[in-house]
């Protein structure tokens, strides 16, 4: 249990100064949780030190007094009770090579970074455990979250998974409020593949939607998409409860969905016929999908998964095929029953 005199000694510190990074920190200040928000960007800090407010990625949301934008990391370091990271997968080993060393050993490292590193396809926490040691105090947050809902306090919830509970269950109070839930798990391989993997389905609803097909095509795109995902999950070690869940189905439906989602968008874009260098820089934030494409078609080849719409989608991004002839592939192809996946579901060795 976590009392509110507890959470007010729990100053966190959020690395990552970007929409996610801002809106997690405005929700734990609104928690009066004492929180400092680093980013890398000095003039970036220095405006939101001036504005209260992250005008670049998060304008309209003003900062809670208990909100500290700080431009110096190791500083802020020293005052703090956990880390959260919120950086793209593409900066965390990074930031962890930054944090280690300087970091006690007694200081929870939590993560809301939705990806597998790339080049490498490792899980974060594997990076993580390679940079602190295996014994480290680790969390990963993950769920349905739109930062910009998060920050003006719509009701939305998570999935906390630790190493240890009591790490999620504290990290999981400092959150929790009137418009926020947390849930725990012990499950970090099945919440990270959650949030990596939907990613990359995501730009394949974009795609769908954006070639002009229906509400049919979305919905098998997102129950077969799911079924990837579980495949994946299952032969990678995570849980078949985590992928139906908040970090799983939950996350995959709303990223598929709505417009709000950077990596649906890069999949409408694609559809109208913008190069991947074209929509990337017209969406100008992080679109983890891009990345987790390559590094999860590698994976599911290693693990003999299959995964047909996140190996069409790399098609489309990287070697050149044109949309429309990806659908048909998928359309086109073996028969087969609708549960050949069943063995996964129920842990069976294939
Ligand atoms: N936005 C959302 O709704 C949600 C995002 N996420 C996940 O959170 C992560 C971050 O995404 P989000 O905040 O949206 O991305 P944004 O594009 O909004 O911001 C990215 C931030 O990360 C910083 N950054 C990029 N690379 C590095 C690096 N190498 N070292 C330090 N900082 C870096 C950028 O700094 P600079 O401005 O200087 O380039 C910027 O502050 C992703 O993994 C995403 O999937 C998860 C749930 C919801
Ligand atoms: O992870 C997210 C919602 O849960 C954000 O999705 P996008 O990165 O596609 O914008």
């Amino acid at each position: 249990m976590v009392l509110q005199k507890d959470k007010e000694n729990l100053k966190t510190l959020v690395v990552g100064g970007g929409s996610w990074g801002t809106a997690l920190a405005i929700l734990l200040a609104r928690n009066q949780v004492p929180t400092l928000l680093w980013a890398r960007d000095l003039a970036q800090v220095s405006a939101m030190i001036l504005t209260r407010r992250n005008d670049r990625y998060l304008p309209q949301v003003p900062f809670p007094p208990s909100l500290e934008p700080i431009a110096d990391l190791e500083g802020a370091l020293s005052q703090t009770r956990q880390v959260l990271v919120t950086v793209p997968s593409c900066g965390f080993r990074p930031i962890l090579e930054r944090l280690a060393g300087r970091l006690s050993s007694h200081i929870p490292l939590i993560w809301a970074t939705k990806g597998l590193e790339p080049g490498t396809g490792r899980l974060l926490h594997e990076v993580a455990v390679e940079l602190l040691g295996s014994g480290w105090p680790m969390a990963v947050m993950s769920g349905p979250t739109f930062a910009h809902e998060v920050a003006v306090g719509l009701p939305t919830a998570v999935t906390v998974a630790a190493t240890e509970s009591e790490i999620a269950t504290r990290f999981a109070r400092c959150l929790h409020g009137d418009t926020f839930r947390v849930y725990t798990s012990d499950d970090l391989i099945g919440v990270q593949l959650g949030g990596a993997v939907k990613n990359v389905l995501a730009i394949a609803a974009g795609i769908s939607d954006g070639l002009g097909f229906g509400a049919n095509t979305r919905a098998a795109l997102i129950t077969r998409g799911l079924t990837e995902l579980v495949r994946f999950a299952l032969a990678w070690g995570g849980q078949k409860e985590t992928l139906m869940g908040l970090s799983g189905l939950g996350d995959l439906v709303l990223t598929c969905t709505d417009d709000q989602s950077r990596n649906r968008r890069l999949g409408l874009a694609l559809a109208q016929g913008k190069r991947l260098d074209e929509a990337l820089t017209l969406i100008g934030q992080a679109v983890e999908g891009a990345a987790a494409a390559k590094v999860v078609v590698a994976r599911a080849k290693q693990l003999a998964v299959e995964m047909p719409i996140a190996e069409q989608v790399y098609q489309v991004l990287y070697a050149g095929r044109h949309p429309r002839q990806a659908v048909e592939l998928l359309c086109r192809r073996e028969q087969k029953p609708e549960y050949a996946y069943m063995g996964y579901l129920l842990n069976e060795k294939r």
